[in-house]
């Protein structure tokens, strides 16, 4: 065989040395190409995960664009993916057809599988489609800057245009103002006018916040109870025209309420509290910047299967998985996860939108809430 002709590296990104691997993967992907590799009965090595760089810092979007000719340029387009292969708008059609089902299942970035030759979805699933040890909880734990926030605004948008407010409750405790863009969507207020929101972290908002997801949850033990002659899903709930929304409770920033000794206790009864309660469609999502006992109870880590690690040290890594990890790359949104399979793998979280700076993935975010919610 001819031996291939391996060209110059490409000009390497200015902000960002390349690890030895990955160019070492552009060279050899650019003489033998897939095809011909697949002739021959090779399997060809998936592509890397895309990565943030100066020059293309928003790699990973959640939407196939709509607009593929206007405002972004050329090579941008070429090198951006997307998480699903559908446009925002198709979803957002989907999410107006009277048989939408409940479902918890999220894309949220791509995970690669050196093992397997694969490179697929990654799917946070909090209810576990497959039965219950598919799914539950998700804890997401990184260092500052790391991309918690940013994971927790593509959940959200993902859910909120996949569901309209009677699908769909959030109840959010956001004490470091990270989620503001969402506060004004009907998904957090209910008929009577009381919203599941609380940017404070004060002992007392947190009573309030907890006492009001207590009754929330206790109305829905109730009404399944109703109705024990036939043992209710949420899914046949809904079948039956019963509207009972879906309920994801999200603490961010875990380790603030922790550290605290007056609101220790409260948090986590109300963390055990909804992680008890999924069959009742309640669900949970923690965020924290810290792993250790104090600040994140080994107890409450046990009982997320899903685990994501962004840009932790070893000892993090360790507190969260149980085992040893190298630390992955360190650019946002990459880490470890956790699968409730058991298996740790690397990822590449998406942004929920694109935008060549975080001001204007801003703006293009609050503008893409307001179009979800109108009719
Ligand atoms: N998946 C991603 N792809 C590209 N850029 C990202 C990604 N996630 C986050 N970023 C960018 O990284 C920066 C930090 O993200 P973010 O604020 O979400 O981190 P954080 O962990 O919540 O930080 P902190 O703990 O300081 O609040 C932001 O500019 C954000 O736009």
């Amino acid at each position: 065989m001819q031996t291939p002709i391996v060209p110059h590296s490409q000009p390497t990104d200015p902000g960002r040395s390349k690890p030895f691997f990955e160019i070492a993967i552009e060279r050899i992907s650019s003489v033998y190409k897939p095809a011909s590799a697949r002739k021959e009965g090779i399997h060809y090595w998936p592509e890397p995960l895309p990565t943030p760089s100066h020059q293309l810092p928003d790699p990973l979007v959640l939407f196939y664009p709509e607009d593929l000719d206007t405002n972004q340029s050329g090579l941008d387009q070429r090198e951006r993916q997307a998480v699903i292969p559908m446009t925002r708008r198709e979803v957002l059609e989907r999410r107006s057809r009277e048989n939408i089902k409940p479902s918890m299942q999220i894309p949220l970035g791509l995970i690669d599988k050196p093992a397997e030759q694969l490179r697929e979805t990654f799917l946070v699933d909090l209810h576990g489609a497959g039965g219950t040890a598919t799914g539950g909880p998700l804890l997401i734990a990184g260092a500052q800057h790391s991309g918690k926030a940013t994971a927790l605004q593509t959940i959200l948008f993902w859910l909120t245009t996949r569901f309209l407010p009677e699908q769909l409750r959030y109840a959010i405790l956001d004490p470091f103002a990270e989620l503001t863009h969402f506060r004004t969507l009907p998904h957090l207020s209910k008929a009577n006018g009381d919203m599941y929101w609380s940017a404070e972290a004060s002992e007392e908002q947190l009573q309030h916040f907890t006492n009001r997801i207590y009754a929330e949850i206790q109305q829905r033990h109730d009404l399944f109870a109703s109705q024990q002659q036939h043992p209710q899903t949420l899914s046949q709930v809904w079948s039956q025209g019963l509207s009972i929304p879906q309920l994801l409770v999200i603490i961010s920033n875990y380790q603030l309420f922790a550290e605290r000794t007056t609101t220790a206790l409260l948090i986590k009864k109300l963390a055990q509290t909804v992680m008890e309660a999924r069959a009742l469609g309640v669900y949970l999502i923690i965020t924290s910047t810290e792993t250790g006992p104090r600040q994140l109870p080994q107890e409450l880590i046990s009982k997320c299967p899903t685990r994501i690690g962004l840009g932790l040290s070893n000892r993090q890594n360790h507190e969260l998985f149980g085992a040893t990890i190298l630390p992955a790359e360190t650019v946002p949104g990459r880490g470890w996860i956790q699968t409730p399979e058991r298996h740790i793998q690397q990822v590449q979280l998406a942004l929920p939108l694109s935008g060549s700076t975080e001001s204007i993935r801003d703006t293009q975010l609050k503008l893409a809430l307001v179009q979800n919610s109108l009719p």
